[in-house]
């Protein structure tokens, strides 16, 4: 973790460096990925089962490549109860929130008589990857799947690895209620290959999402164009803007939330009182000596953590934006006051009561956000996402004489004059 202050004489060289470290695949994972997908092309089912058998010690022929849904909605019943209510409100909340962003259609005439618009359309079918090597993540698959059915998506295929063979129950029960069509015990590179490509059984889809590690990232960012895909998303990331008013070990439980993760994930603190600052330090701490998972939270907060202190809350306001972080996690009275500042973040959460975690299960806006500083021009995931848009426009010949000389013009201008003259014989110029 470094510790900085606006005050100090370093602060922005020491700040340029955080906002520039980078924390993402290497060249390395590029090659090998691009190997990866091309022996998927060539081989298909096989290779995918070879890089299954060494990268995830089973083979499918032997374990089984699909799950079928009678066993997902088996996994949906043998739920706890507890459980099944959380999973079930998780779902309600974020297709009620999806469903609001459907988009609507447009279609009007303009002055000139022409008609115009827009319609949009769900994609034919969509892969979704749910990460699942070191942890599954069933949150992630209702983050995915429920967005894709609210657009209309007619396939909905899901891959995740089972790592030594071992299915998660909670992924499957997941994937029943949010009414995956087909689940593939496949994951990492080769699994977004047989998305775009196809393998096998596993027929080729049109856009694939979803999170995942280095080599799933880099995956999708070599497929795309083959299928669309959402974004690349990179190593979770938060930044918590806290007053001393907080209890300084929720504000250390908030940043190493996102720290468990994985080792490559970033937690940043902005405070105004520097004496608070050290108590969150120690906080941190106290809360790596109980954690489970402090290897992992331990390794993220020690190589990317940072607490920075200002003279003043809403000057963290341009430092935030040039951080643009998946999460944004505003713990004052007045959160709407530096909301109102901060252009670039992936996700906001408003005000003391509203820590991270619950917009990762049940609050209902996607989880899957833009990471690496990519918040500046990219949003999270959506309904759009499992959507494409068709213009359309119609002329009658009135219309046609209207906007007809202008586009003949333009049309000769270019050196096109087919263009030119198939609105030029309609409008009987000499051309
Ligand atoms: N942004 C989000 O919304 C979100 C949600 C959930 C998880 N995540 C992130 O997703 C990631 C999940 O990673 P994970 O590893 O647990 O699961 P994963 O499913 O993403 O990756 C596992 C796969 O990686 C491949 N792999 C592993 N080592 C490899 C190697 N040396 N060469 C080639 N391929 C290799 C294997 O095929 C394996 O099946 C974490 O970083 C987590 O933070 C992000
Ligand atoms: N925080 C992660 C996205 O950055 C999503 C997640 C899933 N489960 C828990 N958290
Ligand atoms: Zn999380």
């Amino acid at each position: 973790m470094i510790r900085l202050d606006t005050r100090d004489a370093g602060f922005v060289d020491a700040f340029t460096a955080l906002v520039d470290g980078r924390r993402e695949a290497s060249a390395d994972v590029a090659r090998d990925v691009a190997t990866i997908i091309r022996a998927v092309r060539d081989d298909g089912e096989a290779a995918v089962a070879a890089f299954t058998r060494k990268l995830d010690r089973h083979d499918p022929n032997e374990t089984g490549w699909r799950i079928e849904p009678a066993t997902c909605a088996a996994a949906y019943d043998a739920l706890e109860p507890g459980l099944r209510h959380a999973l079930d409100l998780a779902a309600t909340r974020i297709r009620a929130y999806h469903e609001r962003q459907r988009p609507a259609d447009s279609d009007y005439t303009d002055g000139v008589g022409v008609r115009l618009g827009a319609r949009w359309s769900a994609v034919d079918a969509a892969g979704i990857y749910v990460p699942g090597g070191r942890a599954a993540y069933p949150s992630s698959l209702l983050m995915n799947a429920i967005p894709a059915k609210v657009a209309g998506v007619g396939r909905l295929v899901m891959v995740t690895p089972t790592p030594d063979g071992q299915i998660n129950p909670l992924v499957l029960a997941a994937a029943h209620l949010a009414g995956v069509d087909e689940v593939w015990r496949i994951g990492g590179a080769q699994g977004i290959a047989a998305l775009a490509y196809g393998a096998g059984r596993i027929l080729p889809v049109d856009v694939v999402t979803g999170p995942g590690n280095a080599w799933v990232a880099e995956a999708k960012r070599q497929v795309y164009g083959v299928v669309g895909i959402d974004m690349v998303a990179g190593p979770s990331e938060i930044v918590v803007v806290a007053d001393a008013l907080n209890d300084p070990r929720t504000t250390a439980a908030d940043l190493l939330s996102q720290a468990e993760h994985d080792t490559t994930t970033q937690s940043i603190l902005f405070t105004d009182d520097a004496a608070y600052a050290d108590r969150v330090a120690a906080a941190v701490d106290d809360e790596l000596a109980i954690l489970p998972t402090a290897a992992t939270a331990r390794a993220a907060w020690d190589a990317n953590g940072a607490i920075i202190v200002v003279d003043a809350l809403d000057a963290a306001c341009p430092l935030i934006d040039r951080l643009a972080p998946e999460h944004l996690q505003l713990a004052v009275d007045d959160p709407q006051a530096l909301f109102d500042r901060v252009r670039h973040a992936g996700s906001v959460f408003l005000g003391r009561h509203t820590p991270e975690a619950i917009g990762d299960y049940v609050a209902g806006p996607n989880h899957v956000l833009p990471t690496g500083r990519r918040a500046r021009f990219a949003s999270g995931l959506s309904v759009l996402d499992f959507m494409k848009r068709t213009s359309f426009l119609g002329l009658d010949e009135a219309a046609l004489a209207e906007l007809g000389p202008a586009t003949v013009a333009l049309a000769e201008a270019e050196g096109l004059p087919a263009h030119a003259r198939s609105v030029a014989l309609r409008l009987r110029l000499n051309r």
